[in-house]
């Protein structure tokens, strides 16, 4: 969880049939491929079932969520659970009102196991469990040191669990191993390119951003490994780095301290780790020096049998899909980014060459790019790029023009409200016109989705893609009833 803990579908609520079958369906069983397998039980060999038939075995809870809709939910009751508190209660953490469990609207999480009051904490890591830069020093401190390049908190933590990994049973860590996700096939990095391309072009140009980053991290880390072999057992190979940089992507707190830059300050907090996401948890993560501890308080009560959640922060489901291969339903944040629609937006009567001289006076301005819609207004860079994209005739050595762009800029400043009257007139037409384009491509998208065999990730795009449709149809809507856009 990049971000601090107050940093991601629940699927679409007409969806939930199709989650439910969809999470009975999921092959990805949290625990990770390769690791050595806990002992049976001592009392009963335990047999580890599928998702669906625990939630059909232990419908312990089955109550209403805030969207109204029906969750059903599970205790995880497996060895590797029973293991891991073993493991937890050995490293000295403090037993909690949580337990590990699966909900049939967000796959694991954790269940509140009594009432929680709002104002208690509700997780507390021991420092000594905290995978921090600062734990790390005395593995690879002096190596980093001695390294030409710099190495951030995120490659020496993604490092360092795949090291791990490659030799489990030494590592004193196997039980927490154990319980990670085994892959992430939800996350848009990891998607094959005909689900790639049904990315809004937003979520395109971060996953590309994203991956960029985990090669050139998993290229300096090689780097890194040239003159430290002596930490490998076997070769790293990218997909081991590239599924250990997810871990800590999808599960790393916000964790501040003087000495490094921000982007250092991340940990990972076994236990803590397994509380999901949504927006409208109230949570506050600090580290608290009395108990040596980092501790997540709950300013909103639980009920017993109730998911827990945290909040990873104000992001949109384009945001958290990418970041944490998920979304969720009714998130206050979304928008729409129109930036190609509007670059490919016909208007009539501009030229080739005044539509050239537009963009680089916008880019001068720095008003190029970065259009968005809410469900309530159209963003101000928006409303501003097309009212210079209005402007026509166009030549930017005329009179008429110059005085049409020194408005334009009296506008942007918020010295004038409109370049003129007519103007004006044109942009609500205009943006409607951007919003039917908007309107095309979500639909082609929704149709090459409804062909495609029903998984997590059809799910989530079909989400976003509906969400689209909803901004697109409430701003057009609002342009409909003459509304302030
Ligand atoms: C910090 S982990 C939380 C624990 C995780 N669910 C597990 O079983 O290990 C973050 C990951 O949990 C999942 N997640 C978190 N919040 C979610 C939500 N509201 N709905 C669905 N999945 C969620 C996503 O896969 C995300 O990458």
């Amino acid at each position: 969880m990049p971000p601090p803990p107050n940093k991601r579908l629940k699927p679409d609520r007409s969806n939930s049939s199709l989650v439910a079958k969809a999470l009975g369906a999921d092959s990805s069983s949290p625990s990770l491929g390769g690791l050595p397998s806990p002992a049976p039980s001592s009392t009963k060999t335990r047999q580890r079932k599928g998702r669906t038939s625990r939630l059909r075995a232990q419908k312990k809870h089955n109550e209403l969520n805030g969207g109204g809709e029906r969750v059903e939910s599970a205790i995880i009751k497996d060895q590797e659970y029973m293991d891991f508190l073993e493991w937890l209660r050995d490293q000295g953490c403090p037993r909690t009102k949580l337990t590990l469990a699966e909900f049939s609207n967000t796959g694991r999480g954790m269940m509140a196991t009594k009432d929680i009051k709002a104002g208690e904490v509700i997780v507390e890591v021991p420092e000594r469990n905290l995978v921090t830069l600062k734990s790390l020093q005395s593995i690879y401190g002096s190596r980093i040191t001695r390294f030409a390049k710099k190495i951030n908190s995120h490659m020496i933590i993604a490092l360092h669990i795949a090291l791990l990994v490659q030799a489990p049973e030494k590592s004193g860590w196997l039980p927490y191993l154990r319980l990670l996700p085994k892959k992430f096939d939800t996350m848009p990095v990891r998607y094959p390119p005909e689900l790639m391309e049904i990315l809004p072009q937003n979520a395109i140009a971060h996953v590309n951003r994203q991956k960029a980053k985990i090669q050139a991290d998993y290229n300096c880390t090689m780097e890194f490994l040239q003159s430290n072999n002596d930490l490998l057992t076997r070769p790293l190979t990218y997909e081991e780095y590239e599924w250990a940089w997810l871990v800590v992507n999808t599960r790393c707190i916000y964790l501040e301290s003087k000495k490094q830059t921000a982007a250092d300050n991340i940990a990972l907090a076994p236990m803590l780790d397994f509380l999901n996401h949504t927006h409208d948890a109230k949570t506050e993560g600090y580290f608290c020096p009395k108990t040596k501890s980092y501790q997540i308080k709950t300013l909103l009560p639980y009920k017993k049998g109730e998911q827990v959640f945290i909040n990873y922060g104000p992001h949109d489901n384009c945001f958290i899909l990418v970041e944490y291969g998920f979304v969720t339903p009714n998130n206050p944040y979304n928008y729409v980014t129109v930036d190609d629609d509007f670059l490919n937006l016909s208007i009539p009567g501009e030229t080739a060459v005044a539509k050239k001289d537009k963009l680089e006076l916008l880019d001068m301005a720095g008003y190029l790019g970065d259009y968005v819609l809410h469900r309530d207004d159209v963003s101000f860079r928006l409303m501003a790029a097309m009212r210079l994209r209005l402007v026509n005739p166009f030549y930017k050595a005329s009179v008429a023009t110059q005085l049409a762009i020194a408005q334009w800029h009296n506008v942007v400043n918020g010295e004038l409200d409109q370049i003129s009257p007519e103007n004006e007139q044109l942009v609500p037409v205009h943006i409607e016109r951007l919003c039917d384009q908007i309107m095309l491509n979500a639909k082609h998208n929704l149709n090459a989705l409804a062909r495609k065999k029903t998984s997590f990730s059809v799910m989530h795009l079909q989400q976003v893609w509906i969400e689209t449709r909803d901004i697109v149809l409430s701003i057009i809507d609002r342009v409909h009833s003459q509304k302030q856009l």
